[in-house]
């Protein structure tokens, strides 16, 4: 799917919200959009899904979308498991079938005790776990998720976030918006910076995701990231996991792992070079003993 010269502005006296933005996006691929509040996020998102058509410009080769908005009107005149039915026969699904996946992601994100609640009535969270299960009810090829996360539960955002790793593994192209920096961060493939109405494409690195996009501009010659191994304060020092550290050691652009100078315990500093920082954050992540603490940009020597 691309996006080529599209540009959004609410009113003509308005200043373009954005410009000439050009950009691909690929199957199988997990896409974070980042910016400044106000940058124009949602409104690419929206142009993104198809539910706001751009002023100037076109976008080619949408496959079928599912887009969870930033605001999800729930006060809605059905309950959920009639809306969800809905939805999913308007997503291509049959009424039976429809109706069984609405009854299997209701109860998947814990939510069926509410199934014939009117929508009106549901807690902020039971309501954005109905807009979240309307999203996934289908397959689809293109899924926007505009801050979706916000107000679920930690088991429905863990369900969420293996529902975008799934999506993305059977070839579907995930676009998300999230305040949460490291939201996903293990399995995002391109971040897209959304600055003066302008779409850059950014390399992945996680500086960019947790100090935001003013320091981008400004490479650092070094990434510095403290981790805990996630063990009990009072137990002694504990020498990082020989496994790890050789895998760290042998990855290129790891300068350094090492025990953090801070005398913290169990605590250790792995110094990278910065185009290799998503990399190593990856493995880190993939850790489940190891807890990122910190990610810097640093000159070398400090
Ligand atoms: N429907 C609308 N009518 C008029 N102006 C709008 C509309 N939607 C968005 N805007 C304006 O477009 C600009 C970008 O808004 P948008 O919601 O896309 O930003 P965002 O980056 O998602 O912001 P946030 O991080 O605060 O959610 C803002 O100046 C906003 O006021």
């Amino acid at each position: 799917m691309r996006l080529r010269r599209v540009g959004k502005r609410f009113r003509r006296a308005d200043n373009w919200v954005l410009r000439d933005v050009d950009a691909r996006l690929e199957p199988g691929r997990l896409v974070r959009v980042d910016g400044a509040n106000g940058s124009g996020k949602s409104t690419l998102l929206r142009v993104i899904a198809g539910t706001t058509r751009p002023d100037r410009g076109r976008v080619h080769g949408r496959p079928p979308t599912a887009y969870v908005p930033e605001r999800f009107p729930g006060d809605l005149p059905f309950t959920p498991a009639d809306y969800l039915a809905h939805m999913g026969r308007i997503h291509g699904l049959s009424t039976a079938r429809a109706v069984e996946r609405a009854g299997e992601l209701l109860e998947l994100f814990g939510a069926h005790g509410y199934a014939r609640t009117p929508m009106r009535a549901l807690s902020k969270g039971t309501s954005q776990k109905v807009a979240v299960a309307q999203a996934l009810l289908a397959e689809p090829g293109l899924l926007v998720l505009d801050e979706a996360w916000t107000g679920l539960d930690p088991p429905s955002r863990a369900i969420l976030d293996s529902a975008v790793r799934e999506r993305v593994v059977h070839g579907g192209t995930v676009v998300f918006v999230d305040h949460d920096a490291l939201r996903l961060a293990d399995t995002v493939d391109t971040t897209l910076l959304v600055r003066d109405g302008q779409v850059t494409r950014v390399p992945p690195s996680i500086e960019l995701l947790v100090h935001g996009p003013r320091r981008v501009s400004v490479p650092a010659s070094l990434v510095r990231i403290d981790v805990d191994l996630g063990m009990a304060a009072d137990v002694a020092s504990t020498p990082m996991p020989p496994a790890l550290v050789t895998a760290l050691r042998s990855m290129p652009g790891v300068r350094d792992v090492c025990p953090r100078p801070d005398g913290h315990v169990n605590g250790y500093r792995v110094d990278v070079d910065p185009d290799v920082c998503a990399d190593v954050l990856r493995a880190l992540l993939a850790d489940p003993a190891t807890r990122i603490r910190r990610v810097a940009e640093e000159e070398p020597g400090t």
